[in-house]
């Protein structure tokens, strides 16, 4: 820890000697406290820090729009456009790679969650499925399930790790958490979690903001701080010593996420990819997804906020959107190209500005909740690193097998989690369908069949537990069988129609 002097010195130097103007209002611990998070501040860099906010903020939006088009359809894999044969091949290079432990997946989950308006993190959220599971306890079940899949196929015990990047915010209840639920029955050693930077938000006129009298306006620095949390958590050396060459980054709010999906891992290294992202064709202009496109030629996502509406709306010939191809926020990486990205690029990524209301003492020493933006909080992406890559391959997945994000807490139009629990269940009774069972309701009335657009409402209360199936294989003990809802189709249910399967045909 840095004495007083030397952070008052420092300070002086960034132009920032209010931070330690209610200094001597404060308590013995609060001091402690204080000098110890000025400590760790980089505050060789904060004069840039604030100066660079303050101009960033200031300057006219710069619009890409001028330079952008669209990636050709025919350079986009696709799932839909592609045979059968393509994607099982994909598929099978998937599990071999995940049968030899070549493959982890990274979660990101620093964000705090503001939109969905909960205190907690994200992942702990529980949309309401019959099984009550949260989304973490969903994703946890289907590493286990790939897992298994790749070992059934492969005769291997293959192990995929699980990185949590987490920050400030998330990273004690997450860890409480997945503690208190034995870690989902994983191996604790097998999900390492970590911490991403924070960084001070700013004034419009470059002055770092007051959150209490012994507390800075601190934020998560993006989730394009990964790259940073990667090196500063020595995350690069981890997967090397396990071998692992590929990862997938994903967000924690798509209840659909398919975490290590063989078909795009698999689809990735064929193409000999150091980058990729998952696609969906987006659902109407303004739907809040970024767009793979092309910047000056080069592949890369223009976030939702950074494109002007008139673009977003152009259609073409066909009546489509021309830059229909919306990021999902699911990435592929070698580790050699991330290797390479701590080592040359980072410094080179983009801040993006974001002015939000940030809670601050004024000068006065009270307590003020602004009620329109007053703060500046720079944040990278974590798709901001696409430029820098080889060989960027995209790929467009099936919205409704792939895509139903939880952003919004209930009563607003989309992605809340009415609607996430609806696509989850939606999708397990196609599941059903496709394997040969006729569902009915609790008075032996056969449910419709599923429609694709889960809309809002959940179909019925039928759930299949990712324990069971990953994404609708090994569903044959349900052929020709009529089964009433609610039921949870869990190992041990699947266990008991197994076994009436055999008895019948013996
Ligand atoms: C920058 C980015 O990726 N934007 C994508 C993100 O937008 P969107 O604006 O929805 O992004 P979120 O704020 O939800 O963040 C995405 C993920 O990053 C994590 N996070 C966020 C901030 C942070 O400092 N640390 C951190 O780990 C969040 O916990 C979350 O898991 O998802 C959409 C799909 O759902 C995509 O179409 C957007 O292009």
């Amino acid at each position: 820890m840095l004495s007083l002097e030397q952070v008052k010195q420092s300070l002086e130097r960034a132009g920032q000697a209010h931070v330690l103007q209610f200094w001597p209002e404060l308590s013995g611990l609060e001091r402690d406290a204080f000098l110890q998070d000025l400590s760790q501040l980089d505050l060789q860099r904060l004069r840039e820090h604030c100066e660079g906010a303050a101009r960033a903020a200031a300057a006219p939006p710069g619009s890409l729009d001028r330079h952008i088009e669209p990636v050709p359809p025919e350079s986009i894999g696709s799932v839909r456009r592609s045979g059968s044969k393509a994607l099982t091949e994909w598929e099978h290079e998937g599990l071999l790679q995940i049968s030899q432990n070549r493959v982890g997946v990274l979660l990101l989950a620093g964000g705090q969650g503001t939109r969905l308006g909960v205190q907690y993190p994200k992942g702990m959220y529980n949309v309401g499925l019959p099984s009550s599971k949260t989304l973490y306890q969903i994703q946890a079940e289907r590493i286990h399930k790939i897992q298994q899949l790749a070992d059934r196929k492969y005769g291997s015990k293959s192990t995929v790790p699980w990185y949590i990047m987490t920050s400030e915010f998330t990273l004690a209840p997450t860890e409480k958490f997945f503690k208190e639920n034995h870690y989902f029955g994983m191996e604790p050693s097998n999900i390492v979690m970590f911490e991403q930077r924070m960084i001070p938000a700013v004034t419009f006129d470059g002055k770092v903001i007051l959150q209490g009298k012994g507390k800075l306006a601190m934020a998560p620095d993006g989730n394009g701080g990964l790259y940073q949390a990667l090196v500063d958590n020595k995350v690069l050396e981890d997967m090397k010593k396990r071998g692992v060459e590929y990862l997938h980054v994903y967000c924690v709010d798509n209840i659909l996420v398919k975490m290590a999906d063989p078909v795009f891992i698999g689809f990735c290294v064929s193409k000999g990819a150091d980058c990729g992202a998952k696609v969906v064709e987006k659902a109407c202009p303004a739907e809040p997804v970024g767009v793979v496109c092309r910047v000056r030629g080069v592949s890369q996502v223009v976030e939702y906020s950074e494109i002007q509406p008139e673009t977003a709306e152009l259609r073409g010939p066909g009546g489509g959107l021309v830059y229909s191809a919306g990021n999902i926020c699911n990435h592929f990486f070698t580790r050699a190209f991330l290797q390479d990205v701590a080592e040359k690029f980072e410094g080179q990524l983009k801040q993006h500005v974001a002015l939000k209301k940030v809670p601050f003492v004024d000068s006065c020493g009270n307590q003020v909740k602004p009620i329109k933006p007053n703060g500046i909080k720079m944040e990278k992406f974590v798709f901001d690193v696409f430029p820098f890559s080889r060989n960027f391959v995209a790929f467009e997945v099936v919205r409704e097998d792939e895509f139903s994000p939880l952003k919004n807490a209930g009563g607003a139009a989309t992605d809340t989690p009415t609607t996430a629990r609806a696509s989850l269940l939606t999708q397990h009774l196609r599941w059903a369908a496709a394997a040969g069972a006729t569902l009915c309701d609790e008075h032996g009335n056969t449910l419709p069949a599923p429609s694709a657009s889960a809309g809002d409402t959940a179909p019925a209360q039928w759930e299949i537990s990712p324990l069971v199936s990953y994404f609708g294989e090994g569903l044959e003990m349900l052929k020709g069988r009529t089964l009433q809802t609610p039921l949870i189709l869990d190992e041990e249910k699947a266990k008991e129609l197994r076994a009436q399967q055999h008895l019948c045909e013996k």
